[in-house]
């Protein structure tokens, strides 16, 4: 057996592992990264980085659809299902150099390509060798969860783990999961011409506000999307190119099975009983500095950290150990700031609070101001007016909002940053945007805050009339 001392020993190569692996050696600090399967985990093998390729391919295959609405010829392109996989593999390819061993080692990362379990509080083993460290990071994110629904088992089931290597076009493809993975892999489908079934046991897109959400499903459904909601699939069936999934709504056949109902935290090759480290299906139970509650010399970010699962989460997790572990630093993370967004069109995107959850937090202290897509005039000329904004303002500073539309997961950034930086409503209203652009609806959202206050105050209006009089 091989011994290795260093100061961090990081378990999981993905996106919060490598972030916290470049930033650490490149600060002056001795790291051991391990990873047992894919460098780039999930995001650039089989999450982010395929989904958002095949969405590519699926816009080029639809654009020609609404052609007409601007005066050119409506065309329907005959699409090359396993070309467009080709397309995302390339992307990956292309994208895989920023996360691969060699660029690791290259930044002075001891790159062990091998699981790593926990053999006591202080000691990780990762093939034939073990590590001492002062310092553990837990980063080994999470896989597809596939429910115990009687037949699955009996079927061909696809997973984000390997629809992207599925190569001929599904007819029909039946989606078990209403949330995002199951509704951008839906329109990506539709789009390149399967049919397609999503099958949802309570609300399609249920974690964002459904007046948005109503939004974009309404779009999904005019593409040709079935979406049948309120359907838990209780039992599979099926034979070779049939599949039949059984619900109290029905029973919903088709050629192929994505399962897309959530996610299983990657946790079962960590033996994290003999590191102390305690957890529960939810991941590793962590401390507000993402800190294990048992064992202090662990840390846990990204998905297996148990909170938000997102790329951009676990890169900010890196951020906030790496202040902890290398200067020793106080350092909480924060998650009223975080957004996020689904790529379907239209997009849809959020930051902190819904207005639901807004209205719980501080009743009448909130008030909520909307500005429709359909008077932002580069959305008329983009024929791209349905949408909305909605911020959730509480004491003239906004403490979430949410977008459906055009772009929103561009536009939910000023408010991200707005919010990060407890900055008022001004912020947003006294910048100068490029006319016309889609994030004026950001400022005309903020406009709509100030307009009754200043347009219709009676107070207002007496001060400008005095000093109209007083004017020379
Ligand atoms: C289809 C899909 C689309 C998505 N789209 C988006 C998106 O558009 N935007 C977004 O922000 N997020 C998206 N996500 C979520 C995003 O992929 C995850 O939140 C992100 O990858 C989590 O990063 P992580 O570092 O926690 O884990 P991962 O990226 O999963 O990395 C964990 C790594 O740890 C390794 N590992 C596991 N156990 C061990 C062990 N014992 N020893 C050594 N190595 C181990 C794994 O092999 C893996 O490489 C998507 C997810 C999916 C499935
Ligand atoms: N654009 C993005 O940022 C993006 C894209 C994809 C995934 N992700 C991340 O991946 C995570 C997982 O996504 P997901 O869509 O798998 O999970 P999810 O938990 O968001 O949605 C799963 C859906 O499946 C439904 N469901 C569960 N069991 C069911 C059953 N037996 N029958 C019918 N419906 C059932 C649930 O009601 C839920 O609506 C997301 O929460 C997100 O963090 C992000």
């Amino acid at each position: 057996m091989n011994r290795i001392k260093t100061d961090i020993c990081i378990i999981g190569g993905g996106s919060g592992g490598l972030s916290i692996a470049a930033g650490a050696v490149q600060m002056g600090a001795k790291v051991v990264l391990l990873e047992g399967h894919k460098m780039g985990g999930d995001c650039l093998n089989y999450g982010c980085v395929p989904s958002k390729a095949l969405i590519a391919s699926a816009k080029h295959a639809h654009a020609g659809q609404d052609n007409a609405k601007y005066g050119v010829e409506k065309v329907s392109p005959t699409v090359d299902y396993a070309a467009a996989k080709d397309h995302v593999h390339d992307v990956i390819a292309t994208i895989a150099p920023v996360d691969s061993v060699e660029r690791f080692e290259g930044l002075g990362v001891n790159v062990i390509q091998e699981y790593g379990k926990f053999i006591s509080k202080t000691e990780v083993q990762a093939g034939d060798t073990v590590i001492e460290a002062r310092r553990f990071v837990v980063a080994t994110g999470s896989g597809p969860l596939v429910p115990p629904i009687p037949g699955l088992e009996d079927v061909d089931v696809y997973t984000n783990e390997n629809i992207f290597d599925l190569r001929e076009r599904p007819d029909h493809l039946i989606i078990i999961g209403g949330g995002p993975i199951g509704m951008e892999m839906a329109q990506a489908h539709v789009r390149l011409g399967s049919k397609v079934t999503v099958i949802e046991g309570a609300k399609a897109f249920g974690k964002d506000d459904p007046e948005l959400a109503a939004i974009v499903l309404e779009n999904l459904k005019a593409e040709g999307v079935e979406i049948i909601e309120g359907a838990q699939a209780e039992k599979v069936s099926g034979s070779k190119g049939k599949v039949t999934v059984h619900t109290p709504k029905g029973a919903f056949s088709g050629s192929h099975l994505l399962v897309a109902v959530g996610r299983k935290v990657n946790i079962d090759k960590l033996d994290l009983d003999a590191g102390g480290v305690k957890y529960d299906r939810g991941g590793v139970k962590v401390d507000a500095g993402l800190r294990s509650v048992t064992n202090k010399k662990v840390y846990a970010v990204g998905d297996v950290a148990g909170g938000m699962q997102f790329t951009h989460v676990a890169g900010y997790h890196a951020g906030v150990v790496i202040r902890s572990m290398l200067f020793g630093l106080p350092s909480k993370q924060r998650t009223d700031h975080i957004p996020w967004a689904t790529y379907t069109d239209p997009e849809l995107s959020q930051v902190g609070l819904t207005e639901e959850q807004a209205k719980k937090k501080h009743g009448a202290n909130l008030e909520v101001v909307r500005f429709e897509y359909e008077h932002n005039d580069r959305a008329i000329a983009e024929r791209k007016t349905k949408g909305l904004i909605k911020v959730m303002v509480v004491k003239g500073r906004p403490v979430g909002a949410s977008i459906a539309g055009y772009l929103a997961g561009e536009l939910i950034g000023m408010w991200a940053m707005a919010i990060a930086n407890k900055q008022k409503m001004t912020a947003i209203a006294n910048t100068v945007l490029p006319y016309p652009t889609i994030s004026e609806i950001n400022k005309r959202a903020a406009g709509a805050y100030f307009s009754p206050r200043l347009f219709e105050s009676d107070k207002v209006k007496t001060i400008v009339g005095l000093v109209q009089r007083w004017l020379p």
